[in-house]
């Protein structure tokens, strides 16, 4: 029997399933690795914006890594909501044990809805203490603009952000998400020794909750597998927009996407909303 492969997300939660730890397990769930999670905030959150947030204790948290870790030792892990400076301190100590395992690294900031999921002054620790630790960083543009600290305002520019998270930040690789651009959905990968441009057709659509959450978690899934950080995002980037594509519309707000759409390529669109 070929082993089981395992993935950790540590992130907030959605009760609305469609972003954060909820997004990460479906997304492990259908690349077929086993997926663990490790909670840092509860959010009250739905398509529509974040209610309320509550943080779990650092002590808890701590707690919940010695479960998972004193177990079942994760293929790979990835962290996303992780929002004030103490928490940040203890997992990079925890990341810092285990640099062996590939560590995917989504600086979540703010939430779709616009909502800040990151406490402000935490911005700059993130870049110092998680940022060195990745095998990859998938900042969409507005994070990328804040590790960067310049305006990315073309393709040049996000080239110039990925190589400098990489060479003057210390991440072993970084991906800067377009899905905020105009133009197509083009991301760009700076894996250590070459950039490559990833594009896809842009889908009119207002459902793109978690789509940040959803792509890290591919990506995370299958570095757990063994194949190389340009492989993974590749696969990521067609089952985001599958996802995308194929989406629900679930919700009054900006809706979750499909993580079955994957499933569905070559298929007719038939519940999809995008125009
Ligand atoms: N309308 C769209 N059509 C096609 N692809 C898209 C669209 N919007 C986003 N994407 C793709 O989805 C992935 C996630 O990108 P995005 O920049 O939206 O992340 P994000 O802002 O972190 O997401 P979120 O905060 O909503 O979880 C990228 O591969 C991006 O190119
Ligand atoms: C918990 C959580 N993580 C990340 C995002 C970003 O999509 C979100 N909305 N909620």
């Amino acid at each position: 029997m070929s082993k089981i492969l395992t993935a950790l997300t540590i992130a907030g939660t959605d009760p609305t399933g469609g972003a954060g730890i909820q997004a990460d397990l479906k997304a492990f769930q259908e690349r077929e690795v086993f997926g663990m999670s490790v909670l840092t905030s509860a959010v009250a959150q739905n398509t529509c914006g974040v209610q309320a947030v509550e943080h779990m204790k650092l002590s808890f948290i701590e707690q919940q890594l010695d479960s998972v870790f004193n177990d079942i030792t994760p293929n790979a892990i990835k962290t996303g909501m992780i929002a004030t400076n103490e928490m940040m301190e203890l997992i990079s100590k925890y990341l810092k044990k285990h640099t062996a395992i590939p560590y995917v690294m989504d600086p979540v900031m703010v939430a779709t809805s616009g909502d800040a999921l990151m406490e402000e002054e935490s911005r700059k620790v993130i870049r110092e203490l998680l940022v060195p630790l990745a095998s990859v960083v998938t900042p969409n543009l507005p994070e990328a603009e804040i590790l960067f600290e310049q305006k990315i305002a073309s393709v040049a520019d996000m080239e110039l952000a990925a190589r400098y998270i990489v060479n003057q930040l210390g991440a072993k690789a970084a991906v800067i998400k377009g899905g905020h651009l105009k133009a197509d959905a083009l991301d760009v990968l700076y894996d250590g020794a070459s950039i490559h441009h990833l594009s896809a057709e842009r889908y009119k659509t207002k459902h793109t909750h978690g789509t940040g959450c959803t792509f890290a978690a591919v990506v995370t899934a299958e570095l757990a597998k063994g194949v190389t950080v340009l492989e993974a995002v590749k696969l990521a980037k067609s089952f985001i927009t599958d996802a995308i594509h194929y989406s629900l519309n679930l919700g009054n707000g900006n809706g979750p996407t499909n993580h079955w759409g994957y499933r569905l390529q070559g298929l007719p669109n038939q519940g999809g909303q995008t125009q």
